[in-house]
């Protein structure tokens, strides 16, 4: 994948707008604030991709929360995903805590199923995923789900608010997808 990002806009669609994820982010921090009511979670971002929509979706919660972040990687630039790295793990102690784990996409899920499990290696009593969105394919690693979801996807590559192309346009203000 060597197209510059130019030329990948031109051969992209708009999914969802700022304004539509916002109201999506706004309803997510009203279910999570219902689920974790008396409760100080741990709100664990996994970096890069996530770091737009984990602001958002942090101010829209009223429950108080607990930063940490990770970088596990398993695209690394590229349109498929191999080998999870690790880059950095938890820091907070998170044994006995309730973990809001919170991501830009969930793929085939091998990324947020291997921060899970070591989430629970480390002790935590429960992990809960938000993300912004979910692919829809039949591709999924088995045993992994949203608890909270912004919106649904097709099978194509996506890039924007925080999702990159080639490294490339993380900050853009809405999902766009490639044309097949
Ligand atoms: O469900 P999966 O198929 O495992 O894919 C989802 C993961 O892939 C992306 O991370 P990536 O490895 O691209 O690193 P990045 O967050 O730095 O972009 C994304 O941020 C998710 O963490
Ligand atoms: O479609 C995607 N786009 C960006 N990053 C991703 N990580 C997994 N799938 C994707």
């Amino acid at each position: 994948m060597t197209a510059s990002l130019e030329e990948a806009l031109n051969n992209a669609d708009l999914l969802f707008s700022r304004e539509q994820l916002d109201i999506e982010i706004s309803r997510m921090g009203r279910e999570i604030d219902r689920t974790l009511a008396g409760e100080r979670p741990v709100f664990l971002t996994v970096m890069h991709g996530a770091l737009v929509f984990a602001g958002q979706l942090a101010l829209s919660i009223r429950t108080d929360l607990e930063f940490d972040y990770v970088h596990a990687t398993r695209y690394r630039g590229r349109t498929t995903g191999s080998d999870l790295h690790w880059l950095r793990r938890p820091e907070v102690p998170l044994q006995g805590r309730t973990v809001l784990l919170v991501d830009d996409i969930l793929d085939e899920g091998h990324t947020l199923k291997a921060v899970r499990d070591a989430c629970f290696g480390m002790g935590a009593k429960r992990v809960l995923l938000a993300v912004l969105c979910t692919k829809l394919h039949g591709r999924r690693a088995h045993g992994i789900e949203a608890d909270f979801n912004g919106v649904d996807l097709p099978d194509r590559y996506v890039f924007g608010f925080g999702m990159d192309y080639n490294e490339q346009a993380r900050n853009l203000p809405g999902i766009y997808a490639l044309k097949d």
